[in-house]
C-alpha cells in the first residue's frame, strides 16, 4: 500500500525524467502499480483512512511520484455534490495523451499544491480549460474523452509530472498572479 513514505518529493531526479511509455499487455507489476496508485487517492479522500495513515488528501497521483518512471497516473476527482457518490472522474490512465484543447484557458483560483512539494508557491497556473484526452485502461481498451474545469486541470497536473514538469514551472516569475483577458478562473 502507497503512503506519504512512497511519495519522492522535489529534487529527486525522477521528478524530472520524461517517463517512458507502457506497452501491453501489461506487466501484472504495472498493473498493481496502476491500483495501488487509485488505491492511495480513495485512502487520502477516507477522513478516518486518511487520519490513521496521516496521508494529505489527493486527487491525482502519477508513477513517478512513487519513484516509477512510467507513463502511469491515477485520479479521483470527487463529486463537488457531497451528497452524490459518484465521483466527478476516476481512472487509472495509461500512456495518456492530450489530442486537443480548447484555446481558452483556466487556472484554479487559489494556485496548486503538490504531493511532492512540501512548500507553498503562490501564483496563478495556467492551464487549458478543456481537453480531449486519449489513454487506454488496464485491460488495454483505447479511451477517449473530454474534460473541463478542474478534473481537466488535475489531468493536466498528472500529465506534466509523467514530463517532468512540475506545478510552479508554469507560475510568472515577474508577476505569479497576473491573468491575460480571457483566462477562466476556477474556484
Ligand atoms: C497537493 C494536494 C493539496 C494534496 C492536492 N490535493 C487536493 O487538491 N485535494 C483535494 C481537492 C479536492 F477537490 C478534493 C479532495 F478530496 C482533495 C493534490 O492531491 N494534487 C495532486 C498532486 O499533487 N498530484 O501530483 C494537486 C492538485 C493541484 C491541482 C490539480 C491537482
Ligand atoms: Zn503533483
Amino acid at each position: 500500500m502507497i503512503t506519504m513514505d512512497d511519495i519522492i518529493r522535489e529534487g529527486r531526479p525522477t521528478l524530472r525524467k520524461v517517463a517512458k511509455e507502457v506497452t501491453f499487455p501489461l506487466s501484472e507489476e504495472e498493473k498493481n502499480l496502476g491500483n495501488e496508485l487509485m488505491e492511495f487517492l480513495e485512502n487520502s479522500q477516507d477522513p478516518q483512512k486518511a487520519e490513521e495513515l496521516q496521508l494529505r488528501g489527493g486527487v491525482g497521483l502519477a508513477a513517478p511520484q512513487v519513484d516509477v518512471s512510467k507513463r502511469i497516473t491515477a485520479v479521483l476527482v470527487p463529486s463537488l455534490d457531497p451528497d452524490s457518490k459518484e465521483p466527478e472522474f476516476k481512472d487509472v490512465l495509461y500512456n495518456p495523451k492530450i489530442l486537443s484543447h480548447s484555446v481558452q484557458e483556466a487556472c484554479i483560483g487559489e494556485g496548486e499544491g503538490c504531493l511532492s512539494v512540501d512548500r507553498d508557491v503562490p501564483g496563478y497556473v495556467v492551464r487549458q480549460a478543456r481537453i480531449t484526452l486519449r489513454y487506454y485502461n488496464a485491460e488495454g481498451e483505447k479511451k477517449k474523452i473530454r474534460l473541463k474545469n478542474y478534473p481537466a486541470i488535475v489531468v493536466q497536473h498528472e500529465l506534466d509530472h509523467l514530463n517532468g514538469v512540475l506545478f510552479y514551472d508554469h507560475i510568472n516569475k515577474e508577476s505569479p498572479f497576473t491573468l491575460n483577458e480571457g483566462v477562466l478562473v476556477i474556484e
